[in-house]
């Protein structure tokens, strides 16, 4: 059952969103979701459910097959233009399982490269040739998730779970209003992991961020959410606080 938002401007607005690859099988089959600004959605269900095709809609990455969809505003189509997808990059922070930095460059470029996409993005290429207000608030991402002092260390010679938190700090370095993050944790031991779930659902509510993360950690998606959508077969199963999630609940989520 999906419950809508309670109040404010949705920063996710989708009605009856229908997506096919291939026009022979819907992955989603008409989702309703409206996530509103400040709240910290876990996105649930077993592999194949949809999650990660969800969330590629909702950035318009991928076009839909039906339904309505707008995300920060911006509708959503089957066919996205780029400066749609453009428009929303620029308001999104994306974190993903494996954490894509460029290993050879430093943790501080690799935080800079947060800008791409921004005017004048040849420059978020290096810290060397990023302006000095750029240097700057990385240099602030990374002191929020306390790895300023490896600024100028290679990103390769970082463990995973600091790697992960560099990540984190690229996606935060533009003050995002919304971030999505698709199963931040699933590459990392259960201490890193939670390490890093600690510090970026804290850093999302400290700076009012509007939070969408994918995990099989029901645990994560508990703690770090305040609300729980399940997806089964591409539908919604249920949509509810996370206090208010039963095992009975998780056990219809993941069962046959
Ligand atoms: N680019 C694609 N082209 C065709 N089919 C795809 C594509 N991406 C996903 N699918 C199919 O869509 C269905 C849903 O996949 P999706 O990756 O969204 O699920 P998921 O819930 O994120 O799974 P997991 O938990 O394993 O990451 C699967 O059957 C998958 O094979």
């Amino acid at each position: 059952m999906a419950a809508r938002a309670a109040s404010g401007t949705p920063i996710i607005d989708a009605q009856g969103l229908m997506k096919s690859y291939d026009r022979q099988r819907d992955v989603l089959k008409g989702v309703d979701l409206s996530i509103a600004a400040g709240e910290r959605v876990a996105l649930i269900g077993s592999n194949g459910s949809g999650k990660s095709t969800l969330l590629r809609c909702l950035i318009g990455l991928h076009g839909i097959s039906g339904g309505s969809l707008a995300t920060m505003n911006q509708p959503l189509s089957a066919r996205n233009h780029r400066a749609v997808q453009n428009s929303i990059r620029l308001k999104t922070g994306f974190i993903f399982q494996k954490h894509c930095l460029v290993r050879r460059r430093t943790v501080l470029s690799n935080v800079v490269h947060g800008f791409f996409g921004t005017p004048g993005s040849w420059r978020a290429h290096s810290h060397h040739l990023a302006p000095t207000a750029w240097r700057t608030r990385a240099m602030e991402a990374l002191d929020d998730v306390r790895l300023a002092d490896r600024a100028l260390a290679r990103a390769d010679t970082l463990s995973g779970g600091q790697q992960q938190r560099v990540a984190i700090a690229r996606a935060l370095v533009r003050r995002p209003r919304l971030v999505i993050a698709d199963e931040p944790a699933a590459s990392l031991d259960p201490l890193s992991g939670k390490n890093v779930m600690d510090l970026f659902a804290r850093l999302c509510a400290d700076h009012g961020i509007t939070l969408l993360f994918t995990s099989h950690d029901m645990d994560h998606a508990l703690t770090y959410a305040n609300r729980v959508v399940a997806l089964k077969n591409g539908r919604i199963l249920f949509d509810k606080a996370s206090d208010k999630v039963s095992q009975d609940d998780l056990k219809d989520t993941f069962n046959d």
